[in-house]
């Protein structure tokens, strides 16, 4: 397996609470990866360090064989977990400005995703549901044509049958472009069937990981090793 992210004992502290403790991960490149685990597991601040947003204080990080950084960035498609980008703008104003300042944006697929994902042109974010919203977000992010997708928590919001809907287009799109994905949510049972590598994080360190198809054949589906993990 080629890794396309390698992390060897990570930790970030806030104050006295330990973030990571020591975080292990090597993530497969042109898979989608699942990174899974109970609220305050460390998810979004391993995934914020991706981005070079946090920076470790211990430990070594590399992504795509280069260390976190601005340059970087250009490379790697990144949905925060608490944002909210176009308050002031139409979705066609979100595409324009993704066009215009995101590194390998395709806006006919950012079109294509928009209304596959049920928006219009002219819809107003200030006036979306938290569920639209997350979907134009989603959207952008999903456009452009970069090696690394970051995506923490994507569906959150979206109700359950378009979550399904959107998790079948997005196994197309990510078989046809081989990125490598990286997705951390809590709604396992829509979204398993995306998965080809799964990391399981508990109190700030790797629980468990492995190739989805071989965890399931020696542990069960996704949810009962979550289930067997946490409980
Ligand atoms: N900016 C911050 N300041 C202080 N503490 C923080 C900060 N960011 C994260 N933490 C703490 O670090 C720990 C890990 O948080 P993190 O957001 O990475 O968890 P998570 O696994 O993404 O959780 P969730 O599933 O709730 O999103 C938590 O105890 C959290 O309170």
């Amino acid at each position: 397996m080629k890794s396309a992210i390698h992390a060897a004992n990570l930790t970030k502290k806030y104050g006295k609470r330990m973030a990571l403790a020591g975080l292990d991960v090597d993530i497969p490149e042109h898979a989608v990866t699942a990174i899974l685990g109970p609220n305050g597991a460390g998810k979004s601040t391993f995934m914020r360090m991706l981005t070079g947003l946090v920076s470790p204080d211990q430990g070594t990080l590399s992504i795509l064989g280069q260390y976190p950084s601005w340059q970087l960035n250009a490379s790697i498609s990144y949905l925060p977990d608490r944002a909210r980008w176009f308050e002031s703008h139409r979705v066609e104003h979100a595409v324009e400005w993704g066009a215009s300042l995101l590194p390998g944006f395709d806006k006919d697929r950012a079109w294509e995703l928009v209304r596959a994902l049920g928006l219009d042109a002219e819809m107003d974010v200030r006036g979306m549901s938290k569920g639209q919203e997350a979907r134009l977000m989603l959207a952008i992010c999903l456009a452009r044509d970069v090696p690394l997708l970051v995506l923490d928590e994507p569906f959150s919001g979206i109700d359950m049958i378009s979550r399904e809907k959107i998790v079948a287009a997005l196994i197309d799109s990510f078989s046809e472009r081989r990125q490598t994905v990286l997705i951390c949510t809590h709604e396992i049972a829509e979204t398993e069937s995306l998965f080809d590598y799964a990391v399981f994080m508990k109190d700030g360190r790797n629980a468990m990981s492995g190739h989805v198809e071989e965890l399931r054949a020696s542990r069960g589906s996704v949810q009962d090793i979550y289930r067997q993990l946490y409980s």
